[in-house]
């Protein structure tokens, strides 16, 4: 049976990767940190094996990658959302690139073939320019955030390591996605929870936003783990990949199409809070690379996500 270790497997998309690997007959080892919430996979626990590991300690990670040999590793833990990447860029970029270094040196340390798949991001292109849409895997970086700078670190070390190394690292550059247990601080999640709150008269029928007008190329998590899955089994070790869905919509689409599933009057207000420093304007990806080297395309429809993330917010007293 192969084994395979996740990162961050409490995570939002750590837990579906988890769920998908164990419908394909696989051994699922999953790292959590002493504070991580288990809501995610409290209904896996039988079926998966967790070690208590801080990615930041080399120690840790070493004996971690010794002790279990994985065959496929799947670095999903990461500091994740963009505006915390302003407040704490140290911590953002310590915590995105020691992690994953401190993998890459016990795989070589170990001389394992392990395969492993890095979560790397679309924010790394940044700043994109009208004519360069869909964005293709070849186009400059031109990073926002310290956050986007995290990944284009993560991403070119996946690069370096293969390259110096030999390691087996496929690089993903997935865009944004969603679906049920998305955490509440982004834009998806936090329309939908707002609006299931309102609903149950949990608050005042009003919503809060940040900038509307940003476009962003959504795709189901559970798309996403299948493309993680086929990354590591026919991706070539050293590439990168954008994993995407081919189209975008502004936000202001994507609160409106929620909207258009609630029978409830809302009023929309903006929350100057919500604004960034600076916000990447859009992004819209080409996964035809992806698609030829796997043969993945996106399944499921951005409005079967929407409505799933609505009744998992829904769900909740
Ligand atoms: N979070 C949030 N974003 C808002 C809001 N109102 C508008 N937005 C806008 O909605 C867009 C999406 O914001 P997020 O959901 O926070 O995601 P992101 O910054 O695009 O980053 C996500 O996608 C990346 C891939 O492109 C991922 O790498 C990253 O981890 C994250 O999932 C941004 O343009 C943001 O300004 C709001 O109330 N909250």
């Amino acid at each position: 049976m192969a084994k395979a270790l996740i990162t961050g497997i409490s995570g939002f998309v750590g837990s579906h990767m988890a769920e998908f690997l164990l419908k394909k007959n696989i051994e699922v080892v999953g790292t959590i940190r002493h504070r991580s919430r288990m809501n995610h996979i409290e209904h896996l626990l039988q079926d998966i094996r967790l070690i208590e590991c801080e990615l930041r300690d080399p120690f840790s990670v070493e004996s971690l990658i010794g002790e279990e040999k994985p065959d496929y590793i799947f670095h999903l833990a990461a500091q994740s959302f963009v505006p915390t990447s302003w407040n704490s860029p140290i911590d953002t970029i310590h915590n995105n690139v020691a992690g994953q270094v401190n993998i890459f040196e016990a795989v070589r340390r170990f001389q394992l073939d392990t395969r492993i798949q890095i979560a790397c991001s679309s924010e790394e292109y940044g700043q994109v320019e009208p004519d360069e849409v869909p964005i293709r895997e070849d186009n400059p970086l031109r990073p926002l955030s310290p956050y986007a700078i995290s990944k284009m670190a993560q991403d070119y070390l996946g690069y370096q390591y293969y390259k110096s190394f030999g390691l087996h690292v496929v690089r993903t550059r997935t865009f944004n996605h969603t679906g049920p247990r998305r955490g509440e601080n982004f834009v998806t999640s936090n329309f939908a929870k707002q609006i299931a709150d309102i609903e149950k008269g949990k608050r005042a029928p009003i919503i809060y936003v940040g900038n509307l007008e940003a476009k962003r190329d959504f795709t189901d998590v559970r798309d996403v783990v299948r493309a993680y899955w086929l990354a590591l089994q026919n991706g070539e070790p050293g590439e990168c990949y954008n994993i995407a869905s081919g189209s975008c919509c502004t936000i202001k689409e994507m609160l409106e199409l929620l909207l258009s599933y609630s029978n409830v009057q809302i009023e929309i207000k903006e929350d100057p809070t919500r604004l960034r420093p600076s916000d990447v304007e859009i992004l819209l990806g080409d996964y035809s690379r992806f698609h030829q080297t796997t043969g993945w395309t996106p399944e499921i429809p951005f409005e079967k996500t929407m409505l799933d993330l609505l009744n998992y917010w829904r769900s909740f007293p």
